[in-house]
């Protein structure tokens, strides 16, 4: 069986769990979300090579976490991308690449040339996901900032979670205004950025205008605020509600990156 039919395989049998949870969801409701998920995972076809659906690069997992950026990657990887690149701590390595023989993995994070690696590898990913189990040390976060800029300066997308946004909180200017990144902060990472950038607290009445007003202030970046509901906002346009599959999914795992529907990989939403 092929990768993509195991990959179509798991996205039904997750979303048959979940609607085993929410039976008040119609059979027609079902059928569109089949549908949704079938128009995300690429057409196999013989005009391909290996490669052209999706070159992914994960920056994260060091010595205390490296669940994270397995699901992070092979998660990518489910959905209908060709390769993914690991780029963790040195101990971390042979446990991510012990989880799964797909996953590149390649130990330079903690290297004093951790650039110069990532750097050979950056021309041909299409994306870059950074912070799942990463960490917060000094060392991995000043590495982790440079990889930023170089990847900016290849007008790379970028998705930004965990502590990853971690680093944006202590330093927004690394990636305010940068139209290709996608920011993914749950509740208290949300609260954290908006301090790191706006006074006054976060407007709990108001979530869609707080989400709206967090990607202003950075520069009209894309903001995806995970809770309940999720919230997308471009800020230039108010915040939508997750269009796919609302709050089947609490039972997180990893990473918001490892849900790539919500972000860059996925169709457009249906015009309502
Ligand atoms: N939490 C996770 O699932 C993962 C954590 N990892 C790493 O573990 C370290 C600590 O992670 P923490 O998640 O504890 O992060 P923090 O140290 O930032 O703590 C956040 C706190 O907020 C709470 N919280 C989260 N969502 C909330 C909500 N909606 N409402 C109220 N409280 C909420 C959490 O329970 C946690 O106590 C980080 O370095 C992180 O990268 C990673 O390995 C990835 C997985
Ligand atoms: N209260 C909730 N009810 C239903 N679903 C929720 C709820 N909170 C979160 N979720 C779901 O879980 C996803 C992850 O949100 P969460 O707040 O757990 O982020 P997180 O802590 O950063 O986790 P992860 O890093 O695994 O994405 C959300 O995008 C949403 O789909």
């Amino acid at each position: 069986m092929g990768v993509r039919c195991v990959a179509i395989g798991s996205c039904g049998r997750v979303i048959q769990r979940a609607f085993s949870l929410h039976k008040a969801h119609s059979t027609k409701d079902m059928e569109n979300l089949f549908q949704l998920v079938r128009n995300i995972v690429p057409a196999l076809t013989s005009k391909k090579h290996k490669g052209q659906d999706g070159r992914i690069g994960i920056v994260g997992g060091c010595q205390e976490y490296t669940g994270a950026p397995y699901f992070a990657g092979i998660s990518a990887l489910k959905v209908g991308a060709d390769l993914t690149h690991v780029f963790c701590t040195r101990e971390a390595a042979p446990v991510i690449k012990s989880y799964s023989p797909e996953l590149i993995v390649h130990p330079v994070l903690d290297s004093s040339n951790a650039l110069q690696e990532v750097e050979k590898w950056l021309p041909r990913l299409h994306a870059l996901v950074v912070g799942p189990g990463l960490g917060r040390d000094d060392f991995l976060l000043n590495n982790v900032m440079n990889i930023l800029e170089a990847t900016k300066a290849r007008d790379i997308p970028i998705i930004i979670d965990a502590d990853g946004l971690w680093l944006i909180a202590q330093l927004p200017a690394l990636i305010h205004g940068y139209q290709k990144a996608i920011l993914t902060p749950n509740r208290v990472e949300f609260s954290r950025l908006w301090e790191a950038v706006l006074t006054g607290p976060v407007d709990t009445k108001d979530h869609s205008g707080s989400v709206l007003k967090l990607s202003q202030a950075l520069g009209n970046i894309t903001v995806v605020q995970k809770g309940e509901h999720d919230l997308i906002s471009d800020g230039w346009q108010a915040p939508t509600h997750s269009w796919w599959l609302p709050g089947a999914l609490a039972h997180s795992q990893g990473s918001a990156t490892t849900r790539p529907s919500r972000s860059m990989v996925a169709p457009q939403p249906p015009q309502t």
